[in-house]
């Protein structure tokens, strides 16, 4: 199954080429296939913030690419660079505060430093953590989609209905996606009848982004507007809901795009199993429960317009772009270190304990 599920990398968000870091610009797809150059931990923080590229993972590997950039730009200017080298990874991670693995990829690059050896190179070891950072993400991936379909497997085998929700594809990760990796993963082993995709409002990264890359690889997606996800789960035969995770706290609870939480209400309620998909970097044991996540919230302008043109009346808008949802609404937490099914914290303890599967 590796193989084929190797073979069905075909988009990709992030490129780290002749020193610059590479991103596709999510902001303007399906429409348009930009790539825009970084040369600078400014930019890149710029980008994060922007959504330019997006996703949990991705956040993080981009980081992880923008303090090379940063260590590049301070050691050509001499005086003490590592001070200036801290000014930019405080501007990064200033950047999103919802996703760990931003925190996550920036705390193993400065680990990496503390580290050096007097006579190393600094910038070639930071350039070789960022690229570690990327491949280990991609294997996680990989582990994740086969373990992921394992367990659908176990449950029900084939003809899957999935409900999914934002996106978390290629474009969100350094791989084929964690949620949409088992999606795919199962669509390969002939297991998927059709994928309903949340819009995912305001951003739209259901109906923009998971849309276009099903659409691209031939997997059957219906798109529907977030509110239609109860009605669906009622009368169009869903057999999962699979999604991703921005940070997944000590005791199994999970933060994830807005809208998650209300999906695992309903998934409950109709008797449908519901599955989070996440790489162990989107797992912060230093918080006990998710009432500890800072929730991000962006400006209500992303409600009250659509592709620039002003929608909503002119009130004030509450824009808070994820949710929490309790563990003992979650079937099963796929990393790439094996799978807790009936989240708590004593499994999520022993999960952490494992070593990668990969
Ligand atoms: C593999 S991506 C998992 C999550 O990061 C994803 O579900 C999500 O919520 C992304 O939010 P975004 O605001 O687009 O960065």
């Amino acid at each position: 199954m590796r193989d084929r599920l190797l073979a069905a990398e075909k988009v990709k968000a992030i490129d780290w080429r002749d020193g610059a870091l590479y991103l596709l610009d999510q902001r303007i797809l399906p429409f348009e296939e930009k790539w825009i150059a970084y040369t600078s931990a400014a930019g890149v923080a710029e980008a994060i913030r922007s959504m330019v590229v997006r996703g949990a993972p991705a956040i993080g590997i981009s980081a992880a690419y923008a303090m090379v950039l940063s260590a590049r730009a301070r050691i050509a200017e001499g005086c003490d660079w590592q001070a200036e080298w801290e000014e930019d990874y405080a501007l990064l991670a200033d950047s999103r505060p919802t996703a760990v693995n931003l925190f996550w990829a920036l705390g193993r690059m400065r680990d990496r430093l503390d580290r050096l050896k007097e006579d190393a190179d600094p910038l070639a070891a930071l350039e070789a953590e960022a690229i570690a950072i990327h491949e280990s993400d991609r294997e996680a991936n990989l582990t994740m989609a086969q373990l992921g379909v394992d367990l659908i497997r176990k449950h029900q085998g084939n003809a899957q209905t999935i409900l999914t929700h934002c996106n978390t594809g290629a474009l969100a990760t350094g791989g084929f996606g964690t949620a949409l990796g088992v999606i795919r993963g199962a669509f390969i082993e002939g297991m998927v009848e059709r994928v309903y995709a949340d819009e995912t409002r305001p951003w739209l990264q259901g109906s923009r982004l998971t849309a276009w890359e099903l659409a691209n690889e031939g997997i059957p997606v219906t798109l529907n507007a977030d509110s239609a996800a109860a009605h669906i789960m009622k009368t169009k035969g869903i057999t999962w809901v699979i999604v991703g995770a921005d940070r997944i706290t000590a005791n199994g609870d999970v933060a994830n795009k807005i809208g998650t939480y209300q999906l695992a209400v309903s998934a409950m309620h109709h008797g449908v199993r519901f599955m989070v998909v996440a790489p162990s970097s989107t797992i912060d044991m230093n918080l006990a429960s998710g009432d500890d996540i800072p929730i991000e919230e962006r400006d209500g302008s992303e409600l009250l317009c659509v592709g620039g043109q002003r929608v909503g009346a002119e009130v004030e808008a509450f824009n808070p772009v994820f949710d929490v949802t309790p563990a003992d609404l979650i079937d099963a937490i796929v990393t790439e270190k094996g799978i807790v099914e009936r989240p708590d914290t004593a499994k999520m303890a022993q999960l952490m304990c494992r070593k990668r599967l990969h």
